[in-house]
């Protein structure tokens, strides 16, 4: 107990528990499977604007966005699988305005749609493989940033983890995205034919988490609610 007496001490005090922001069924299961008790947290849908930039800034906005909406803490999350081949096009360009990149940029905007959600349902695994047919190089990467924001005014701290892999025929249940296409290096198997455990422990989402874990310790933060989960809170610090 002397530690969560020192962790009182040092840490900040939330009144409830950290939102995660999704919309992803398959998200909110990984982040749950990965991170268990660490860090308290509910999921919320909030219908936030697709941004464009760099990863860490797109997610730092987002989360100043969500934590203006949520009033409290906040976690968001954005992932994008990156091709070499295409100097990691098309990576955060996944939803960008397409009518103002039409005009800025044709190729890239083509790119850009490929990743949206109706599209890879559209042209599917094997159209993506495609993309890639013109091209020698196969290797890719899954890019995760999560960021955490402690309320409206505070700086969001990004967290960013990335595994290496390249672009294969599609093998493997075909329940979440592009993880049937996607084979980690050092791996035979694609994300989708993994045991899920085996994918959370290898996954661009999960070494972000584990930075958010790490951030988590370190920081101390104490949670005081007041509404059921507080027992399960509490035991977690002690
Ligand atoms: O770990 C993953 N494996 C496979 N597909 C993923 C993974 N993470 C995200 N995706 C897919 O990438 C696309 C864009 O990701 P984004 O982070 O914007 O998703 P979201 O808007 O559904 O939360 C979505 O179609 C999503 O399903
Ligand atoms: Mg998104």
């Amino acid at each position: 107990m002397e530690m969560a007496a020192a962790k009182a001490a040092s840490g900040l005090v939330l009144s409830r528990p950290v939102t995660f922001v999704t919309g992803n069924a398959k998200k909110l299961e990984e982040v749950r499977a990965i991170l268990g008790q660490a860090v308290p947290f509910q999921s919320l849908k909030l219908d936030l604007p697709e941004l464009q930039g760099e990863p860490e800034e797109i997610s730092k906005e987002k989360a100043r966005l969500a934590a203006v909406e949520v009033k409290g803490p906040v976690l968001v999350e954005d992932t994008c699988l990156c091709f070499n081949a295409l100097k990691g096009l098309p990576g955060p360009y996944m939803k960008i305005s397409k009518v103002y990149h039409f005009c800025m940029y044709l190729y890239v905007m083509i790119l850009a749609v490929v990743f949206c959600k109706w599209f890879l349902q559209k042209i599917g695994h094997e159209g993506l493989n495609n993309l890639l047919m013109a091209y020698e190089d196969k290797s890719a990467y899954a890019l995760c940033a999560f960021s955490f924001a402690l309320g409206p005014d505070a700086e969001p701290i990004t967290f960013l983890g990335k595994t290496l892999g390249k672009i294969v025929a599609a093998r493997g249940p075909n329940d979440f995205g592009w993880d049937p296409i996607f084979q980690p290096e050092g791996y035979e198997q694609t994300y989708a034919e993994m045991p899920k455990d085996e994918k959370n422990k290898i996954s661009h989402r999960s070494r972000a988490l584990d930075l958010v874990k790490s951030h988590f310790a370190e920081a101390g933060y104490i949670f005081e609610t007041t509404d059921s989960k507080k027992s399960e809170l509490v035991d977690f610090w002690q």
